[in-house]
Order: structure tokens, then sequence, then C-alpha cells
């Protein structure tokens, strides 16, 4: 062991926790494999995943023994040296939930504590398994009402012996909370509601004392109001304190959940509660009033650092709206922030940190339509940001995106026919990252998917970046540049390197201190997941859940083709002169396709665009181009043509198409096929224009 990496104790061989200890840094003081030798590591192994949907998980390694999740909510146990299955976990959650979850049927890991592992299921259940043969100790259902789509894919977390647990759903009306189970028996100790009900709260309930005079009308309870808890928590044992990443509106338009008015509290906010009683101690808004799907559900990391000559400790995170934010946990202070990426939304924060939103830029309830930047899928989402204490700088997957906004009134939601007016109250549209002194935007302005032209102009603007954080003097010291967004999250090591994978499907090592990349190799798939390194008999590794999927090539099929990866999800550990070797990568089928229909009905084509825009378009892609993880409807063959209304009444129920009997009529499914029958004729003369004019 050389004077630069000296040798580190055992207390480093484990990734115990999400990120790796209760602070969350996702920081191995591992060092083994560093700078000097990094150009040497190769495939130790890799467990092939059998479902091909996106993989988001932190894998977990205790003692030699991998814990991890994949889609499905499904829990594996591997031996962490061979990739060896010692078990496997299937909770059997049904298929046709698959539209209870706004972003693909993903998990983010679990937590394993005194030989229990625990995992959150898409249909709401916390699990506790025996960690030692996988066998289920208890079960407990968490939602508080299946009426409404709630659903789980984050990873618990651990806290004064509870279990802790939040979900998803503020995309379909939901109202957001956080439970506290007692570690041994499953039974609930606390609830965190993150947004008050139609109920005036209890004297004794702070919280809601706090929050409810920043909601107007008596609208939002019919919502939901929002505010989930899909990802994010943090526990300080010192501080016995929980803090809880509270995510956006439900309904999204402010105008329909809260009269256009207030802060909406707590949306968009870090809560800090006493971990044993649930009890509010102090919160931080970070996006007032969101109704831009501005999350404060990024992961949340805590250190204690130097600031102006004084030990603080602080919390940092990076939420969905573009600015970094440094708090001190202890009282909620903020002590500084910045954008990070570019914002249009907000003109800076004041001295108290709050953001200042620019209401003639961004605000939509005034009917005008806005071109807001970050977009819903913000200047970083789930994956992961990591500290490393070594460099002081956090290392943000960092998104750059923007997104059109324009008010729809309940009303109108028929005649609007336009994707998200349903579920979201506003028209939304993919748009190009708009520059300083760019004019308003025009309604004529908003792309037209179908047209390859703005395909490539959206897809070419839409990129990400790796920026590395200076959390103190708030600003970066270097960044990396990606072709797309959904990069993956990211590791810090003793070794000073900063690991990640990337959209475009490969997994990389770069030099912490300065950015330089100094080792890739191809991960076959895009990799968004949080990458571990953990140590067994002597040995580091580095591990990283691959496998595209997400929101991103669901939601935007269209704009994450560029990737040209495909779902093929894997389990993938690396080490020192390691020599395994990963099957062939699987590419998209280029297929000339053949026509759907012999003859496109016009009028049903219009129809069907309105009912496909609702019912299909959040799995199968915004004008039914496909980000390639579930079908891409318009290179249907015959045999799924002439089946189609049995695979929307459930056929393929088992492998993740719902049931759409209740919400369509037969008329309205003859629509969807005239369209995707016109989108596949679309596809067809592009091809051919294509054949026509070879690059
Ligand atoms: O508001 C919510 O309840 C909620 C839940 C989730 C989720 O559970 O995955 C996502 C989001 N929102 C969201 O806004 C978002 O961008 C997102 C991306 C992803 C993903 O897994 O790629 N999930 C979610
Ligand atoms: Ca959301």
């Amino acid at each position: 062991m050389n004077s630069k990496y000296p040798s580190v104790g055992p207390e480093a061989d484990d990734w115990a926790h999400t990120g790796r200890t209760l602070s969350e840094q996702r920081f191995s003081p591992l060092n083994e494999i560093n700078e000097d030798n990094v150009d040497q590591l190769g495939l130790a192994w890799a467990y092939k995943i059998e479902d091909d949907r996106g993989m988001e998980a932190t894998p977990i390694v205790i003692d030699g023994v991998m814990y991890v999740t994949g889609p499905w909510s499904k829990v594996y146990a591997l031996d962490a040296t061979s990739g060896k299955e010692l078990w496997k976990y299937d909770p059997g959650v049904d298929r046709g939930n698959a539209n209870r979850t706004c972003c693909d049927v993903v998990n983010r890991g679990v937590a394993v504590s005194n030989g229990k592992v625990f995992v959150g299921t898409l249909d709401g259940r916390l699990i506790a398994l025996d960690a030692k043969t996988g066998r289920e100790i208890w079960s407990t259902d968490t939602i508080i009402d299946h009426g409404r789509s709630y659903a789980i894919t984050g990873a618990p977390r651990l806290a004064a012996g509870n279990v802790v647990i939040g979900n998803g759903g503020s995309e379909f009306g939901v109202r957001g909370y956080t439970s506290a189970f007692d570690e041994d028996t499953g039974k609930l100790s606390w609830r965190f509601y993150s947004v008050p009900g139609a109920d005036a709260p209890a004297p004794d309930d702070k919280a809601m004392q706090l929050a409810k005079p920043t909601w107007f009308g008596d609208r939002y309870p019919k919502f939901g109001g929002g505010g989930t808890v899909w990802d994010s928590l943090a526990y300080d044992p010192d501080l016995g304190l929980l803090y809880i990443g509270v995510g956006n509106g439900s309904i999204h338009s402010r105008k329909l959940r809260s009269e256009g008015k207030g802060d909406n509290l707590f949306l968009s906010s870090i809560v800090a509660v006493n971990a044993k009683t649930g009890k509010y101690v102090w919160h931080f808004q970070t996006t007032p009033g969101d109704e831009w799907d501005f999350t404060a559900t990024q992961n949340m990391i805590l250190a204690d650092m130097k600031i102006d000559g004084k030990d603080r400790k602080v919390i940092m995170q990076a939420p969905k709206n573009g600015y970094f934010f440094t708090l001190d946990r202890v009282t909620g202070q903020f002590i500084s922030g910045n954008n990070f990426v570019p914002v249009n939304w907000s003109k800076g924060l004041d001295k108290n940190g709050r953001p200042i939103v620019d209401d003639e830029a961004a605000r939509y309830e005034d009917g005008k339509l806005k071109l807001v930047t970050p977009s819903i899928y913000g200047g970083h989402s789930w994956q992961p940001m990591s500290y490393s204490p070594k460099t002081g700088l956090v290392y943000i997957p960092a998104i750059i995106t923007a997104w059109y906004f324009q008010q729809v009134n309940e009303e109108d939601y028929p005649k609007a026919g336009v994707f998200g007016a349903y579920k979201f109250g506003y028209i939304g549209a993919a748009g190009v990252p708009p520059k300083p002194g760019d004019s308003a935007p025009k309604a004529t302005d908003i792309p037209n998917l179908a047209l390859a032209a703005d395909e490539k102009k959206l897809r070419e603007s839409w990129t990400g970046k790796l920026i590395a954080w200076d959390p103190i003097k708030q600003k970066a010291v270097w960044t990396q540049d990606y072709i797309t967004i959904s990069n993956g999250g990211t590791l810090a090591t003793g070794g000073d390197l900063v690991f990640q994978g990337t959209a475009d499907g490969r997994f990389v090592a770069y030099r912490a201190t300065d950015g330089k990349k100094l080792w890739q190799t191809e991960a076959n798939t895009g990799v968004m997941a949080g990458p571990i390194s953990y140590r067994v008999k002597g040995e580091q590794y580095v591990a990283v859940a691959a496998g595209w999927g997400g929101a991103f090539p669901l939601f935007s099929g269209v704009l994450s083709n560029l990737s040209g990866s495909q779902p093929d999800a894997r389990i993938l550990v690396y080490k020192l002169g390691g020599t395994a070797k990963l099957p062939p990568k699987k590419v998209m089928s280029n297929k000339a396709v053949t026509p759907l229909l012999a003859s496109i009905d016009p009028e049903k084509v219009k129809a069907g665009y309105l009912q496909f825009a609702i019912n299909c378009s959040a799995c199968h892609g915004l004008e039914a181009v496909s980000g390639g993880i579930v079908p891409d409807l318009r290179k249907m063959d015959a045999s799924t043509v002439q089946n189609f209304h049995t695979i929307l009444k459930g056929a393929y129920a088992s492998v993740g198409m719902p049931n759409f009997s209740k919400r369509l009529s037969d008329e309205q499914m003859d629509q969807i096929l005239h369209y995707l029958a016109q989108r596949n004729a679309d596809l067809r003369s592009i091809q051919q224009q294509a054949a026509q004019n070879p690059k």
C-alpha cells in the first residue's frame, strides 16, 4: 500500500445502507482501485435479471452477500464475489398495476437490518424477508386508499428501530405520506402526511396547523394534494431526526388545486421529523407553490463541514427545480445555494434561500403558454448524487431540458386532446431549453413530434451533464457532457474516483478532482442506478445495476431513442483484472414495417389520438414512438392487430399490459387502432425517404 492510498480498515468493506452509511454520501473509503490502476478494471461477474425493464436499485452488500432489487419489486440475494444466486423473492405484484405508476415498474432497493431484508412493493406492501433464506417474516399494507394510484418505487430506510417508507402517485391524484413500521413486528409506529386533508387539523398537529393556511379553496382533497415521498429519506441518529424529501403537487396545476394561490406546504420541501414519533421539527420548501412537478424527493446527503470557520452539520439536496441547497440540518436554516443548471422559472434565491418565482416566465395560471426550464424531468432526478469528503465535491447527474405548460380548465379537458391535460391540468409538451432574451412562446412553437425534423432538434437540445459541485462556494468545479438525459447516479471513492453509468450504455470512471476520464467499458444497456463499492476477503469490487427504463424512455420515447440503449437488465460487478464477458449488445430492430390496416379512417385517427394520449402514451410513448421498453405499437404484427381488442381487455395482463375494458369502449379501442395505423404509415414514409436518400 503506498502513502497516497494507505490501507483502510474492515469498516469500509460493506455497503450497508442505500447511501452506504446513514449519511447517504455514497462515498466508499476503499482505495485499492484508484487513479493509478483503474485502467486494469474488468468485469468480475454479471447476473442476468429476468425482467428487461428499468434497473434503479442501489445494491446493499453485507458480509459478502449482495441484496438488490429488480423490476416488479423482486429481490435477489447474490454471492458478492461470484454472482451466484443465493435466493430470489418475487412478491407477486399484479402486472396489471403497471399503469398505477408514472414511470416504469422500477424499484430502488432494499434496507437490511438484523438479519432482515425490507422491500417496498409496487402494489404498496412493505415486506420483511429472512436475509438467509428469502422467506417472508412479515408483510404489511402501507396504502391508505387503494382507490387511488399509490405505488412504491423507493428503497425503505432504517430509523430509530423503524423501517420507513413513502410512495409515489402525485401524477395521478393522491395525498402523500410517510409511514414508519417497527422493524421486528411490522406494526405501524407513526405516519406523517405531507399535505393537509379535508378536515381541520388536530390542535396538537403542528405540521398541519402550519400547512393548512398555505392551501386555498376546498378542491385539493379531491385531487389528493400530492407531496408523495417516492424516493429520498435520510436519518441522523445523533440528532434523532428523519429527513423526508417531499414531492410535487397533485394535480400539477396550482390553479385547479389551490385557486392559484399559496405555498402549499409541504410540497417540494425537506421536512425534518422526530424519527421516534414522526412529529414535525422543521421544514425548508425548495419550490413555493409548485406546479411544474418540481419534486424535492432527490437524494439528501448529510455531511459535517467547516463553513466560514465554523463546524456545520449540513444536509444537501439538488432537487428537480435546478437549485443546489446546503442547509443546517439541526435547524433547517439556509446556508447557501445556487442554480446548477439553467433555470428560467425563478429569478434567484432570497436571503433565506427561498426561490423568487418568475410569475411571468413560469406561472401558467394566467392561461398563457410557458416554456419552463428545467422540465418535469428536473435538473436532477432520482439518479443519486454522491459526496466525497476527500475532495469536498458533490457529483450531480444533471439534466438540461424544457417543457411547455398551458393551463386547461377541467371543463375543457375533452377538447384539449393533448398529452397531460387530464392528469395534470395543463397541456404539456417537450421543448427546446429557452435562451435568455427569447420571446414569449406561442402555441405554434410546440413541436410536432410526428415530424422527424422536430424530433431531432428536441433530442439534440436535451442533454446531460455530470457536475462536480462545490457545496460551499456553490459553483461547478468541473463538468462532463452527455448526449442525452437520464444518465446514472454517481459513486465517489477513496481512490479519488467517480463512477457513473450513462444513458448511452457505458460505465465510466473519472478522476474525482478534475473530471479526467480514466476508464470506461460497454454496459450494453443504459445505466441509471447508483453504483457502489465493497470489499470481500481483501478484494475491492465496484458494482452497478444496469438496465435502461424509467421515466424518460416510457414518457418521452421518441426523444430517448438517441441513447441507442436496449433494456437488458443485469447486475454488473468489476474488479482489478476481471476477465468475464458480457453477451453481445441487444440492438433495436429496424425492420421495415408493414401496414397495420388496409384502410385508415381519418375521423377515427383524430379521436384515437386523444384516447391514445390519455390512456397509452405514458408507457408507449408520445406520438406512439416507443423508447424500447414496451413494444413500439407502430410495428405491431398481424396477429397483434387481429387480437388488438382482446389485448386491451387484459390478454397480456400477466406481462404488464393493463386491462382497459373499464376505461375504453370497443369503439374507442378501434379509434386507437386507426391512430396507430396512421402512425405506422408515417413511419413507413420516413423509412422510404431514408431508403431513397441514404446518407
Ligand atoms: O410524484 C410522484 O409520486 C412521482 C413518483 C415517481 C416514482 O415513483 O417513480 C416519479 C416521479 N414522481 C417523477 O416526477 C419522476 O420524474 C420520476 C422518474 C422516475 C423514474 O423512476 O425514472 N420516477 C419518477
Ligand atoms: Ca412527480
